[in-house]
C-alpha cells in the first residue's frame, strides 16, 4: 500500500531530524547548560554565540542570532526553548531564499546533470540516490562513469546502475573523462532518455591541473549540446566544515555550479555550515544527504532544516 503524503512527510521529517541529531543535540545541550545558570547578560550572549560558531553557522549568522536572542530579554530568565526558537527563525530566514527544488526541464532530452566535488564528498552515492529518485518518478535515466581515475568508482557507479536499473556508460580506468561525457550525451540523445547524470573524478579545489580538466569536460559537453550541462551539482561533505566555503568558490569559478547537495549531515555536529554557505554564496541548495542508503537524500526545505538544526520537535 502506498504511503499518504502526510506519512511520507512525517517520515522525511524523522529522517531529517535524526540525521541532524548530532548538530542539534550538541547545540541544544550547550544552550541548555548556559541558560539554566543565570539571567541573560552580555557574557551569556557571547557564550551563545560561541556555541553557534562551534556548529559552523558562521560569524555573521551567529552574531545576528545572539543579537536577536538578546532583544528585549536582558536581565530576564530565558529558557533553552526561547533560544532554540530564535535560532530556528533566523536560520530559516537565511535558508529560505536558497531552498530550491531541482527542476528537470522535460524539453531537454537528455537533461544533463554534471556532478562535481572533492574526493570522497559523496558524488557517486548522490548520483545513485538521484537515479533512484528520478526513475521512481518515471524518468529514463542514464549514468556516465566520468570518474575515470579510480576503477573502484567505475564499479561503484555500475552497482548503482544495476540497483536503479539505469544504463551506465563507462570507459576503461584512465580514459578521457571529457570524451566519455561526449559519448554518454550522444547515446542518451539517441535513446531519447530523460536524464543523464555524469560523475566526475574527485579533485581538490586548489589543484589547478585537475580543475582545468573539469573545465574541459564542461567545454566538450557544450559541443554536443550548447545548453548543457543543464545543471551542475556541487556535492559538499558537511563534515569538512568551513573548507566547504572555498570549495564552492573554486568549483563555481571552474564549472559554473548551479546548485548544491550537502551530504553526511548525519555524521557531523557542524551541520550549520549549510547556513554559513547560504549566507555567503546564495547558491540554490537542492538536496541533503542524511545517510548512505538509497533513500537517504532529502529535498531541502528551509523550515524543516531550521527546526531540525535548532532541535525543535
Ligand atoms: N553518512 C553518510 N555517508 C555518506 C553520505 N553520502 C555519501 N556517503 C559515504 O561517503 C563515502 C564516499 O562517497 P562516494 O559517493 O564514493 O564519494 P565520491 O565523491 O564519489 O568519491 P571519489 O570517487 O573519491 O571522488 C562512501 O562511503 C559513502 O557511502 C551521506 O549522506 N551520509
Amino acid at each position: 500500500m502506498n504511503d499518504t503524503p502526510e506519512k511520507t512527510k512525517l517520515s522525511w521529517w524523522r529522517r531529517l531530524s535524526s540525521g541532524l541529531k548530532r548538530t542539534s543535540s550538541s547545540l541544544g545541550t550547550a544552550v541548555a547548560d548556559l541558560v539554566t545558570k543565570r539571567k541573560l547578560d552580555r557574557a551569556m550572549l557571547e557564550d551563545i554565540e560561541d556555541v553557534l560558531l562551534r556548529a559552523d553557522l558562521g560569524t555573521e549568522v551567529a552574531a545576528r542570532i545572539s543579537a536577536a536572542v538578546g532583544h528585549g530579554r536582558y536581565d530576564k530568565a530565558i529558557s533553552a526553548d526561547d533560544v532554540k526558537s530564535v535560532v530556528a527563525t533566523e536560520v530559516e530566514t537565511v535558508l529560505a531564499p536558497v531552498a530550491k527544488p531541482l527542476e528537470i526541464d522535460g524539453a531537454q532530452k537528455p537533461f544533463v546533470i554534471l556532478v562535481v566535488g572533492v574526493n570522497g564528498s559523496g558524488k557517486t552515492t548522490t548520483i545513485g540516490k538521484l537515479a533512484a529518485k528520478f526513475s521512481g518518478e518515471g524518468r529514463k535515466v542514464m549514468l556516465a562513469a566520468g570518474d575515470t581515475f579510480r576503477a573502484a568508482a567505475i564499479e561503484q557507479l555500475k552497482i548503482w546502475g544495476e540497483r536503479t536499473k539505469s544504463p551506465v556508460i563507462a570507459g576503461a580506468q584512465g580514459s578521457d573523462s571529457a570524451s566519455l561525457a561526449f559519448n554518454a550525451i550522444t547515446a542518451a540523445r539517441e535513446q531519447k532518455l530523460d536524464v543523464l547524470l555524469i560523475d566526475t573524478a574527485g579533485r581538490l579545489q586548489n589543484k589547478a591541473e585537475l580543475m582545468n580538466e573539469l573545465e574541459k569536460v564542461v567545454r566538450v559537453i557544450k559541443k554536443v549540446d550548447a545548453s548543457a550541462p543543464h545543471a551542475v551539482l556541487l556535492v559538499l561533505d558537511a563534515t569538512v566544515g568551513q573548507n566547504a566555503l572555498s570549495q564552492v568558490e573554486a568549483f563555481h569559478r571552474t564549472a559554473g555550479v548551479t546548485g548544491l547537495v550537502m551530504t553526511k549531515l548525519d555524521g557531523t555536529a557542524r551541520g550549520g555550515i549549510l547556513v554559513a554557505l547560504a549566507e555567503k554564496h546564495k547558491l540554490p541548495v537542492h538536496f541533503i544527504g542524511v545517510g548512505e542508503g538509497i533513500d537517504d537524500l532529502a529535498p531541502f526545505t528551509a523550515l524543516d532544516f531550521a527546526k531540525a538544526i535548532a532541535g525543535i520537535e
